[in-house]
């Protein structure tokens, strides 16, 4: 062998070391590199997992329960929380896995299944369908149901991935809530009195359809409309600071009653509450209202007061009204210095037309002589029944230089007609009359008493005539009056 020979193989067993030197230090550094990956993969991979438990531990608290099922709503896998909600912690042990409708309230089954076969068919997704569930324990509880469409690489529907969300809380919060709104509607609308609410210009934002049954109005023509027009007049200011009031004090003032005109034109009379409603945060929400029609107790009330000071035979004031309100305008005659004048009127020989007539004649003669008084009368005089066949009228603002005037047509419209009588006969009646003038020290008794004495005077001096303050004022009535009389018996004051 050569000393070239041996040279070469030298630099050929150099080579090879150095190469696989490099061999070696290539694949070390290679191992150094899949080493790290690795470390970092998994490193990724318990993070990941991490990530993963911490997600699947907020899902479990906001009772968010994922499922996997077949295209056709087969279960094909459940999680924990799926298998909590459900109290179904044995599904798929061995045993067929349900239909995810079969888990679900039998009226609910139907719907669900046409729901998923959409997600199926049409790809399109089902978002929070509030749905009952039975669950294993027998009892039911409502979920929120999500379900996507699981497709492989070329698009074709697999399977389904879905949730269901523990909503029974809020859910049945809602339903208590829709159930207390349904019966409060049903109560607006079919109670007898008027439910509104309105704003602070006084429009009528709402009014239950009771205000058509109670004022005739169609609802069409009521909401958005200004209730002053509704209001009578009169009542109007009354009404607008009853609003103003409720909205400044922010609380339910005591009841107003106020008139309301009907539609035909009539005047009905109503009360009302209103109620401020607030939000949370004091801020006024809406003014709510509920009118009652108290038209038939204001009626009635007006009659009872009626029947307790009116004369049932005449309808004339009875004492205690007659004698309350003389003492009334006694006081407000003194006060603005009025004149006020008083008749005391009291039928002549009245015994003596029941005892021949009978009595039915006789209430026949006090009905019409009250009406004959009510004809001579103003408006603004009162006619009372003092008692049996004795009436007195007062007469506000009457000057004494009048008075009398007054007594004398009064006194001959009794006995220039004859009153008829229940048979069909007629009947020819006289009446004698008291007349003063109130003076402005006098008291209603001291009044009375000067009138009562005009009254004597002018029956003894011979009836159907007036006696103004003790003066005799008209002569006795025309003797043809008195030929329909029955011959009169001897009389007690004569
Ligand atoms: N029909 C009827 N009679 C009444 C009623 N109230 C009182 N009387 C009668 O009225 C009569 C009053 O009689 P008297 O007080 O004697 O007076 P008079 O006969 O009118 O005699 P003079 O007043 O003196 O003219 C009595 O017979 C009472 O019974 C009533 O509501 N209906």
């Amino acid at each position: 062998m050569t000393t070239t020979t041996t040279a070469a193989i030298a630099w050929a067993l150099v080579a090879l070391v150095l190469l696989a030197l490099a061999a070696a230090w290539v694949a070390a550094r290679r191992a150094r590199r899949a080493e790290r990956a690795q470390r970092e993969l998994a490193a990724q991979h318990a993070a990941l997992l991490h990530e993963l438990d911490a997600l699947r531990r907020a899902m479990a608290a906001a009772r968010v329960g994922v499922w996997q099922a077949d295209a056709d709503g087969t279960l094909r896998h459940a999680d924990e929380t799926a298998r909590s909600l459900w109290q179904r912690a044995d599904l798929g042990d061995g045993k067929p896995w349900p239909r995810l409708s079969e888990l679900r309230a039998p009226e609910h089954r139907a719907g669900l299944a046409e729901r998923l076969r959409e997600v199926v068919q049409r790809h399109r997704p089902l978002v929070r369908l509030p749905n009952l569930i039975v669950r294993g324990g027998g009892d039911r509880l409502w979920v929120s149901t999500t379900a996507v469409p699981l497709l492989d690489e070329h698009g074709t529907v697999r399977g389904l991935l879905g949730c269901d969300v523990d909503i029974d809380t809020r859910q049945r919060l809602l339903l208590a809530l829709q159930a207390a709104e349904r019966r409060y509607r049903l109560l607006a609308e079919h109670t007898q009195s008027i439910i509104y609410t309105i704003d602070a210009a006084g429009h009528l934002t709402y009014v239950s359809p009771s205000w058509t049954a109670l004022l005739g109005h169609p609802v069409e023509e009521v909401i958005g409309r200004d209730f002053r027009p509704f209001v009578h007049p009169e009542d109007v200011p009354l009404c607008e600071d009853f609003l103003a009031r409720t909205l400044r004090e922010r609380r339910v003032l005591p009841p107003l009653t106020y008139r309301v005109r009907h539609r035909d034109g009539r005047v009905r009379y109503h009360r009302s509450v209103l109620a401020p409603v607030l939000d949370d945060d004091g801020r006024l929400q809406a003014v709510v209202g509920n009118a009652i029609d108290i038209s038939t107790d204001v009626e009635l009330r007006a009659e009872l007061e009626r029947v307790a000071t009116h004369d049932a035979l005449t309808g004339a004031a009875n004492r205690r009204l007659f004698l309350e309100l003389l003492q009334r305008e006694i006081e407000r005659a003194r006060r603005h210095a009025a004149p006020l004048g008083l008749l005391m009127l009291d039928l002549d020989h009245f015994k003596a037309i029941n005892d021949t007539h009978g009595h039915a004649a006789g209430d026949a003669v006090l009905r019409g002589f009250v009406q004959r008084c009510g004809a001579a009368l103003r408006p603004s005089d009162v006619l009372g029944r003092l008692g049996g066949e004795e009436f007195a009228a007062m007469l506000p603002g009457a000057e004494p230089a009048q008075i009398g005037a007054i007594a004398e047509r009064l006194r001959a419209g009794v006995a220039q007609q004859p009153f008829a009588l229940p048979g069909g006969a007629t009947l020819v009646a006289t009446v004698s009359v008291g007349a003063v003038a109130a003076r402005p020290d006098e008291d209603a008794d001291a009044l009375l008493m000067r009138a009562d004495r005009a009254l004597y005077e002018a029956k003894r001096s011979g009836r159907d005539r007036v006696v103004l303050d003790g003066v005799a004022a008209t002569p006795a009535g025309g003797g043809g009056a008195r030929a329909a009389l029955p011959p009169f018996p001897p009389l007690a004051r004569l």
